[in-house]
């Protein structure tokens, strides 16, 4: 067979595209000055610029190239920055940022001192409102629009929220008091029919009704244009009432109009043509608020976003030309989360009992693997992490051993769900905690910092976090066998530290730490991966002549009491360290050390944490390395501590 390719002309090699409009339309008064016909090629420059930006950046990519059109018909439309647009999640905003005077710093985006990957308000007055964490947009627009109906301004505000944000409780109660704003507030319903992983619910069966019956939609043009002629007087209300019947008939909008929002849709909301008259009307003609549920494409417009099953939803840098992204070469150490799905799987093939719940992120948390393996007992219950947490305690309350596996950040959504439901009834829940410590390119909305702290002030609860990969298997084999009450494991974002990985899990004593390193005057109390620095840093100490013991306590709660008060006892420094911030474990050994008087002996303690503020975004190594917990901020603190000769302690120096 001849080969296709002989005599083919060569793929061009990849070129930055042109952009003349885009080039024109630096902020959004400047695109408004563009004629309407001009808008389509503003939205290929747009898609073309975002596609080459984010191919050497990497961030998130599909939900973006969803909302281009949606970004120009907004920005065309609404008099922003005094109309206050507000994307929720924030991951979709890239078109946005393009379009509201960032784009020279658009290749930038989620390194140090670069732009941020959601929006935030410190970076721009077109980002009236900081998002990240999903389903915030209604209730922060019905503020600004309330406030604006207060002030007697005619500015509107504008939420774009898509279907997955939409399954979560707190879009309802906003839309529950959204009456008040009357017609200052528009809802954009952005339905891709995709949360990160294919939408989960009723909602979005409820959603895809709306553009799945033919008969449906060419009865209700008909009716349409019958109540758009001039009809004699008696039968004008009785074709309007039909149109209105035909326009939410389980279009999804009955459920919106039940709200109190005037619903229009379903729209395409690639096509421009539709998209900026229909904003226009409601812009001027709505009487209240208003909920427009426009229809696109996730990934659309870049052909290997739109056949990935997860439409290129975050991606690593990526060849242009081929979709091809830079993964690092294979046979690394494993990734946290594989080694605590593959645990778990393994938990559950022994043990009928144990159920697994993701709130949205089944490929984040590995879930997908136990999803694969155990369709009947994985349930992904949408971005609704409230409701997993206490479906876990009803689940554990009938004999299971549900794992509710949540990022550290998104489980902050379900405290109250952690103390109410499942830690004052002591029900046996096991939480998985993902992403814990610092999260790198995500930033300061993702970060990991606190569940030490808000977990281990909680009686009951019992709180691990693993060192490496092989104490998470051994942690996982744990927290599955305690049926005594909630139980909790954390572990980072990332690849191990390439230890080996044990055949056969330990089941560890509860509240037993492990001495892994002997020494005799500095004692590290580590919490877990801090442990690798903390064992560097033992090294440089020895080197100094301070010999450095290093425990890995592996409990915030229950402390290994016994464990600290010998390393107090026989110790002159002694040193706390976690990747969590103040009132965590650190604060419980000093509790700890304080009701016993070890501090009476004039032992030093000294604890590091994470620092009272709110990392931006970086490497998750100069994110440590800003907070002072790595090998040298470690050797900093013993010789600050032991004023130590090789460190000049003078107050000039000590900053
Ligand atoms: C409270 C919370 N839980 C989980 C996430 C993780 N997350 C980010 S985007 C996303 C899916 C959002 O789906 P949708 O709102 O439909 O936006 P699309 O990506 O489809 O544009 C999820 C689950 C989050 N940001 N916030
Ligand atoms: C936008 C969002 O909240 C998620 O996509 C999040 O960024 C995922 O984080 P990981 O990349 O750590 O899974
Ligand atoms: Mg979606």
């Amino acid at each position: 067979m001849t080969d296709k390719t002989q005599g083919a002309a060569p793929t061009p090699p990849y070129r930055r595209p042109e952009t003349p409009l885009l080039d024109k339309a630096v902020i959004p008064p400047q695109l408004r000055a563009l004629k309407p016909e001009q808008l389509r090629q503003l939205a290929d420059e747009l898609r073309a610029e975002m596609i080459d930006a984010v191919s050497v950046t990497g961030g998130h990519l599909g939900a973006g190239l969803g909302v281009v059109e949606l970004s120009v018909a907004l920005h065309y439309v609404f008099n922003t920055p005094d109309d206050k647009l507000i994307w929720d999640v924030g991951h979709q905003a890239y078109p946005h940022k393009i379009l509201t005077g960032r784009r020279d710093r658009m290749r930038t985006l989620r390194q140090g001192g670069g732009l941020s990957g959601f929006t935030r308000r410190s970076e721009s007055e077109y980002d009236p409102f900081g998002a990240a964490h999903s389903s915030t947009s209604i209730s922060a627009a019905l503020g600004f629009a309330i406030a604006n109906k207060l002030s007697g301004g005619p500015n509107k505000a504008i939420a774009v929220i898509g279907d997955g944000a939409m399954s979560a409780g707190m879009a309802y109660e906003a839309m529950n008091n959204a009456r008040e704003a009357g017609n200052r507030l528009i809802v954009v319903l952005n339905d891709n029919d995709m949360s990160i992983a294919p939408p989960v619910g009723a909602l979005s069966a409820y959603l895809a009704r709306a553009y799945s019956s033919n008969t449906f939609l060419e009865i209700r043009d008909a009716v349409r244009q019958l109540a758009k002629k001039a009809l004699p007087e008696p039968l004008k209300a009785p074709a309007k009432r039909a149109d209105e019947f035909f326009r939410t008939l389980g279009t999804g909008g009955t459920l919106f109009e039940e709200l109190g929002f005037y619903y229009v849709g379903p729209i395409d909301g690639h096509n421009l043509d539709v998209l900026v008259p229909i904003l226009e009307n409601i812009r001027d003609a709505a009487e209240g608020p208003c909920l427009i549920h426009v229809v696109t494409k996730k990934g659309k417009g870049y052909a290997p976003a739109e056949a990935a099953a997860d439409k290129y939803h975050g991606v690593v840098k990526f060849d242009v030309v081929t979709g091809k992204q830079h993964k690092p070469a294979p046979g690394g150490p494993p990734s946290y989360t594989g080694v605590f799905a593959d645990a778990l799987v393994a938990e559950a093939t022994r043990d009928p009992r144990v159920v697994a719940i993701t709130a949205a992120m089944p490929s984040g948390t590995g879930l997908d693997k136990f999803q694969k393996a155990f369709p009947d007992r994985c349930f992904d219950v949408g971005i609704a992490e409230q409701h997993a947490v206490t479906f876990a305690a009803g689940l554990a309350a009938e004999g299971f051993r549900p794992w509710a596996a949540i990022y550290s950040t998104f489980l902050q959504r379900a405290y109250d769900q952690v103390v109410h439901d499942v830690c004052i009834q002591n029900l046996p829940v096991r939480f998985g905690i993902d992403r814990a410590g610092l999260v790198g390119a995500d930033g300061s909305t993702h970060a990991g910092s606190f569940d030490v702290t808000y977990l281990a002030t909680l009686p009951n609860m019992v709180v691990m976090a693993a060192a490496d990969e092989a104490e998470l298997v051994h942690m996982v084999h744990t927290a599955n066998e305690y049926d005594a009450g909630p139980i909790a494991l954390r572990y980072p974002r990332g690849e191990g530290v390439g230890v080996p990985l044990p055949a056969t899990p330990e089941k560890l004593e509860i509240g037993k730490g492990r001495i892994v390193r002997e020494g005799k005057k500095v004692a590290i109390l580590s919490l877990g991966t801090r442990l690798a620095e903390a064992l560097k840093a033992a090294d440089e100490l020895d080197a100094k002549g301070l010999s450095t013991t290093v425990a890995d306590l592996r409990f915030a709660k229950p402390l290994d009491e016994a464990l600290i008060r010998k390393l107090c006892a026989s110790h002159e420094v002694v040193l706390t360290i976690e990747e969590n911030a103040i009132g965590g474990f650190g604060a419980h050994v000093l509790t700890l050390a304080s009701d016993e008087g070890l501090l009476d002996t004039g032992l030093k303690i000294r604890t590091m944490r994470l620092p009272d503020v709110f990392q931006e975004h970086d490497s998750p190594a100069k994110q440590y390395a800003e907070a002072g917990l790595d090998a040298a901020g470690i050797v900093k603190t013993v010789l600050t501590t032991l004023r130590h000769n090789s460190v000049d302690v003078s107050e000039g120096a000590r900053a």
